[in-house]
């Protein structure tokens, strides 16, 4: 299967790495194209392997996926500069945070089937959380297909096209707020007393055997936390703190946050074209 990104990303990079990682296609099949920088698209072809083309035609000539990888706010610009030349046979598949699938085919200007996703950066190493949904005119065949794609990048789940902007609150922005965490962690272990490389290993490796537990054990997080939390001892000391900071409120409202900015972020660029088609 060839396949072209649009856009050299943070994004298309960790799915590239990830696929080639997977052996799920050879680096002669991957194709990719920005904007303007030269120097990134150099770099991705110095540690991938891949193709790499300003050229837009010859970018998605013959690819039979292309993955549109810019930012929800280049989406115009950059379907722009490849619809003329994608044709019915190709299936697009979008990671752009926000942007529906009646959006993209509307700038196509064609029909076309497309997928919508929502991937995350864990994608580099084979651990995405992707969650995908089929736009009007792909098939049930193509999301299976998609599916295969994403599943060998790291788990990938079927959804309602309009709950992607929930799992880009969740799972899509997630990773950061992990880092988030592990930022904080490793700061205040500095406070207490121990070493930089000390605290890393120490964060990373609880931040890791927390997530297996979650996932190897059949018990719920807060069974989990129950069963960290002696009475009267350390972590209900530490998780009292985290209580009485409204942590938990702040999740809340942070996955909010980033939901709402998702629909924005979509509507925004439906507001922009519909303004232009009524000019
Ligand atoms: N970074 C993340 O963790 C995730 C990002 N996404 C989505 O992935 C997309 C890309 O995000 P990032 O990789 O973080 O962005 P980025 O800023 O790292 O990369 C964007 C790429 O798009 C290219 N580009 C801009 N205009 C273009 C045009 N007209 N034609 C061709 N290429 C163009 C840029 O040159 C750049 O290579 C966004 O739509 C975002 O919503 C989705 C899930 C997670
Ligand atoms: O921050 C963003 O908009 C993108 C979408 C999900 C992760 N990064």
């Amino acid at each position: 299967m060839k396949i072209a990104f649009i856009g050299a990303g943070s994004m298309a990079e960790a799915i590239i790495a990830g696929l080639l990682k997977q052996g799920i296609c050879a680096k002669e099949d991957i194709t990719v194209t920005n904007k303007q920088d030269q120097q990134r698209l150099e770099s991705l072809k110095d540690k991938y392997g891949v193709t790499i083309m300003e050229n837009k035609e010859a970018a998605v000539k013959g690819a039979n996926v292309i993955f549109l990888a810019m930012k929800p706010k280049d989406a115009k610009d950059g379907i722009q500069a490849i619809k003329s030349y994608v044709t019915k046979e190709q299936l697009i598949v979008s990671v752009l945070a926000g942007i529906s699938t009646d959006v993209i085919q509307d700038l196509f200007e064609q029909e076309l089937r497309v997928i919508r996703s929502m991937p995350n950066t864990s994608a580099a190493i084979g651990l995405s959380a992707t969650a995908i949904a089929k736009g009007s005119l792909a098939t049930e065949s193509d999301l299976t297909l998609v599916q295969s794609l994403f599943s060998a990048i790291g788990l990938c789940t079927i959804v309602e096209e309009d709950q992607l902007h929930a799992v880009t609150g969740v799972s899509g922005s997630g990773p950061a707020y992990i880092y988030y965490i592990a930022e904080a962690m490793e700061k205040a272990a500095l406070a207490q007393g121990l070493d930089t490389e000390v605290a890393k290993k120490l964060v990373s490796q609880t931040l890791l055997g927390a997530a297996h537990m979650l996932q190897e054990t059949d018990k719920d997080a807060e069974v989990l936390r129950r069963e960290v939390t002696s009475p009267g001892g350390t972590t209900q000391r530490g998780i009292s703190v985290l209580d009485d900071w409204k942590v938990s409120e702040a999740f809340e409202n942070c996955i909010k946050g980033a939901t709402e900015r998702s629909r924005e972020m979509g509507e925004e660029l439906a507001e922009k074209l519909r303004e232009m088609a009524s000019n």
